[in-house]
């Protein structure tokens, strides 16, 4: 059992009455109220402050284009540029007979979109049949955007995860629902998902999950030639399975074991098969797809209906744990555990309860994996920044054993080498907002539902924005960064803004912090065979072709 801290002094004050610590995972029942009555809102508004300690920036936009304050002067929707465009169909025919409809340049429309703000400058629409979108790359524009994106911020739609969920009866989580119902998911998840205090209580248990997983790589590697792990990729998958659901469930899965469990396996599939076939059942439309049961709908409903069966099957029989527990009279259980906090509140029903955690899982799994393998891809070819990194680290930890809060406070250039491999290889790779008004942007005027989206991708590789953008270079995160590093926060937004940014981002944050931590610690990482390796966005942000690695012990 871990001891839980307290976390403040109303609830010192409340311990000592009862004579116990109050759990952090426990809603605070008057406390809570109290918050509430006071307009306490952390739970809804998440990261505001874009950037980590070890960034600096200016205020002022570096690269930002010109924008018109006058609204009266204005030019109107039709006005923008674009790639050419016919009624109904908008850029369908354009779009069409570049070949740019294909799947192989689908899957590079990061890549796309950069080419077209080339070609049409820094606000550009494009319109395909009905997927009708805004393109923006510029911070100020950016900053502009999320300052009005109203109570209920609300992104483009994922209609085939949405359309799901309609016909199988189930519930939708925070992350497709929408006003009223995304503030209640929202404000539930906030305060385990993204309070300090909270998040913090979770360090020694993922310290145990990357301590394993580095058991693991020593593993695989002495199995394979003594010096490549295999399948890097999907051991770095299953290790964000597992931190997961120990955030989650406070329960070890086993994810890092040889033999892992039919359903295990089939979930880890599950989540493969939704993310590879959602570019394909989105376009043209998710109701085509459904209307005539192409093969890549009924893949992504039997991948839906798999994650769910087998997430439902481990919450059903931890909530029973619970309950049991209860019944015996053992009190609470202290440790740090979403499912148990989320459920003791009383305020979400239990298929919703099902479907907030399983969003969670299927959002945090390939996001932190990939950018795990990002991060390792940058590194293996930087051999001197591999030994500033262990500098740092072995400064930090010393002799410590096991890693904790304190020690990650301290780890800045292990920091900033994660924040650079987000900008160069934001896993999401565009940000997008539905207009809730009529607003003017770049000088032109946008009716209300419009999907205005901040490309994430472009931004990072925009030379105006990030000096040498192809260059991996994380001192420009460092507070002595040289001064032509200063970066607008909005310039980089791999985790999005706002009270709708990502829920995950300080669970994954950690998580990526310890085992790369340990990772640098114990190994120098080479390729075994230099090569540049591309990126595809399926629809998250991947390597193209599988990265090998060697892994050389350092002692
Ligand atoms: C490196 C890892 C990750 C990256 C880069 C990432 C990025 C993002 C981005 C860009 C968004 C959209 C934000 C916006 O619209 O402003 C998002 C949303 C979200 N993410 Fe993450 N994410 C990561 C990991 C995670 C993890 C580990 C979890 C779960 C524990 C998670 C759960 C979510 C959820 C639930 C949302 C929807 C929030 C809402 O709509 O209110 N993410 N993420």
């Amino acid at each position: 059992m871990m001891s839980v801290p307290v976390i403040s002094g109303s609830r010192q004050r409340l311990s000592a009455v009862v004579g116990r610590a109050v759990s952090p995972w426990r809603p605070q029942g008057h406390i809570g109220r109290v918050r509430a009555l006071v307009g306490y809102r952390s739970g809804l508004v998440g990261p505001r402050t874009v950037p980590s300690p070890v960034q600096t920036y200016s205020t002022a936009a570096v690269g930002s284009t010109s924008h018109h304050n006058d609204d009266s002067e204005a030019k109107p929707f039709s006005a923008l540029p674009g790639p050419p465009s016919v009624p109904v169909l908008g850029n369908f025919l354009h779009m069409w007979w570049e070949g740019l409809l294909e799947k192989e340049k689908l899957n590079k429309n990061h890549i796309m979109f950069t080419d077209f703000f080339r070609q049409y400058g820094p606000i550009f629409r494009l319109k395909i049949v009905n997927v009708d979108m805004v393109s923006i790359k510029d911070p100020v524009a950016v900053q502009e955007l999320f300052r009005k994106e109203g109570k209920y911020p609300a992104r483009i739609d994922i209609k085939p995860w949405r359309r799901y969920r309609e016909i199988s009866g189930k519930a939708t989580g925070v992350f497709l629902s929408n006003g009223k119902d995304w503030q209640k998911n929202r404000s539930i998840m906030a305060r385990p998902m993204l309070r300090p205090k909270h998040v913090s209580t979770y360090v020694s248990n993922l310290d145990t999950v990357s301590a394993d997983m580095i058991k693991r790589l020593r593993v695989l590697q002495a199995r394979a030639d003594g010096i490549e792990v295999p399948n890097i990729s999907d051991e770095l998958f299953k290790w964000a399975l597992e931190s997961i659901c120990t955030v989650l469930f406070n329960e070890r899965m086993g994810y890092l074991q040889d033999n892992i469990s039919q359903d295990a396996q089939d979930f880890i599939q599950g989540i493969h098969t939704i993310f590879l076939t959602t570019n394909t059942v989105i376009f043209p439309d998710a109701d085509v797809h459904r209307f005539l049961r192409t093969k890549p709908w009924r893949q992504s409903v039997e991948a839906w209906d798999t994650v769910f069966r087998v997430g439902e099957k481990v919450m059903v029989r931890k909530l029973q744990e619970a309950l049991e527990r209860e019944e015996r009279g053992e009190g609470e259980d202290d440790q740090p555990n979403f499912l148990a906090f989320v459920n003791s509140t009383g305020r979400l029903t239990k298929d919703e309860i099902y479907s907030n955690t399983i969003e969670l899982m299927g959002a945090a799994i390939d996001t932190t994996s990939n950018t795990l393998l990002w991060t390792l891809y940058e590194l293996s070819r930087r051999p001197e920044l591999q030994d500033r990194l262990y500098q740092e680290v072995t400064q930090v930890i010393g002799q410590d054993k096991v890693m904790t809060w304190d020690h990650l406070k301290d780890l800045h250039l292990l920091k900033a080498i994660i924040k650079e491999t987000l900008r160069m290889y934001p896993v999401v790779h565009n940000v997008s907002r539905l207009l809730q008004e009529d607003t003017v942007l770049m000088g032109y005027w946008l009716p209300a539902k419009t999907c205005v989206v901040a490309q994430v991708y472009a931004m990072g590789r925009d030379p105006q924005l990030f000096p040498d953008p192809d260059e991996f270079k994380p001192e420009r995160w460092l507070r002595t960064g040289e001064a032509h590093d200063e970066i607008n926060p909005y310039s980089s937004l791999p985790f999005g803004f706002g009270p709708r940014s990502c829920l995950g981002r300080r669970v994954a944050e950690v998580e990526l912090q310890l085992l790369l931590a340990k990772m640098s610690q114990q190994f120098v990482l080479s390729q075994v065979e230099p090569e540049e390796i591309s990126s595809v966005a399926q629809p998250l942000l991947m390597p193209e072709t599988p990265l090998h690695l060697r892994f050389v012990d350092r002692k």
